[in-house]
């Protein structure tokens, strides 16, 4: 039940297609916290609303570590810690409207502090490197252990779907939001509606879960369909396309350095000697909109 009833200021923005309605909270009044998870629901509906993969609020950090603060809102109401195409976008949001000087900055997330660093011609910002952290094998999630309980990179997962039993091989990490990684080696045959949401609802995963579909198509380039949790099928996932990386990677399939092919585009994503992930992609304006449902 969204109370708030003042007409509200968005923007709206993709990354290869992840769409989002940006709340600019640095100049517009935030609704109350318990309003976010409706209003999230209500803007992303494609029908009803303005239509979006979900809503993400421009806030003042409370961390002093950090410039800015991002807060990103599944089409589903859900609470998300990360978004990698979302940030991407923020960045962009905050430079273009004079927020920061700096093409680099830290921005505080649910995953922790992650920092975006700008790509410009002239003042036009062309693209966004995100250094995403660190990746983890498990977070509440399948304990990734090998039969003598050492850490494993993947593991046997059954999944019923359609009333179906299949035991898949998978990749369970953190990219600060939950992650499956799926490795195919048929793409188009991968049934995204019947198994997304029975990944996304799997007991192994009791925060839920995002899940993507990869197939190797050489150690340099992977191509993916993703499942989105809270958001179902979106044309491309940041964090995932990390995460997809970070697998490949693992499990001896790719590089550490992939480009990733998603419905909407590619990302170009590397797992450096750091131990941090590089992601670097576009960030897209769609429009400015004021929504008013009276
Ligand atoms: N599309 C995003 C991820 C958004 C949040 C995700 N659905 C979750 O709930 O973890 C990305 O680009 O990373």
């Amino acid at each position: 039940m969204v109370t708030e009833r003042r007409p509200i200021r968005l923007t709206k923005m993709h990354g290869l297609g992840n769409n989002y309605l940006f709340l600019d909270g640095l100049a517009e009044p935030v609704p109350p916290d318990d309003d976010l998870p409706a209003l999230a629901r209500a803007v992303s509906d494609r029908n009803f609303g303005i239509g979006s993969d979900g809503l993400i609020l421009v806030l003042p950090p409370r961390d002093p570590g950090a410039r800015f603060r991002m807060r990103i809102f599944n089409a589903d109401g859900s609470e998300g810690e990360m978004c990698g195409n979302g940030i991407r976008c923020l960045a962009r949001l905050v430079y273009d409207r004079g927020y920061t000087r700096e093409t680099e900055f830290v921005v505080e997330t649910g995953a922790g502090p992650i920092r975006p660093r700008l790509h410009l011609d002239g003042h036009r910002v062309t693209g966004v490197t995100v250094d995403m952290g660190v990746p983890r094998l498990e977070r509440g999630m399948i304990p990734m252990a090998g039969p003598a309980g050492e850490q494993a990179v993947e593991v046997p997962l059954e999944v019923e779907a359609g009333g179906e039993r299949s035991v898949f091989t998978v990749t369970a990490l953190s990219m600060g939001n939950p992650h499956c990684v799926v490795f195919v080696d048929d793409l188009e045959a991968v049934d995204l509606e019947r198994l997304g949401p029975a990944f996304e609802h799997h007991p192994a995963f009791p925060q839920r879960v995002n899940t993507h579909f990869t197939r190797v198509l050489n150690p340099e380039r992977v191509r993916v369909r993703v499942w989105e949790r809270g958001s179902g099928p979106t044309l491309a996932c940041g964090t995932g396309a990390c995460a997809v990386a970070v697998a490949g990677a693992l499990t001896g399939r790719t590089g550490r350095r992939v480009t990733v092919e998603l419905p909407g585009g590619s990302l170009e994503v590397e797992w450096a000697g750091d131990g941090h992930v590089y992601m670097t992609g576009p960030a897209a304006y769609i429009g400015d909109v004021v929504y008013d449902p009276h």
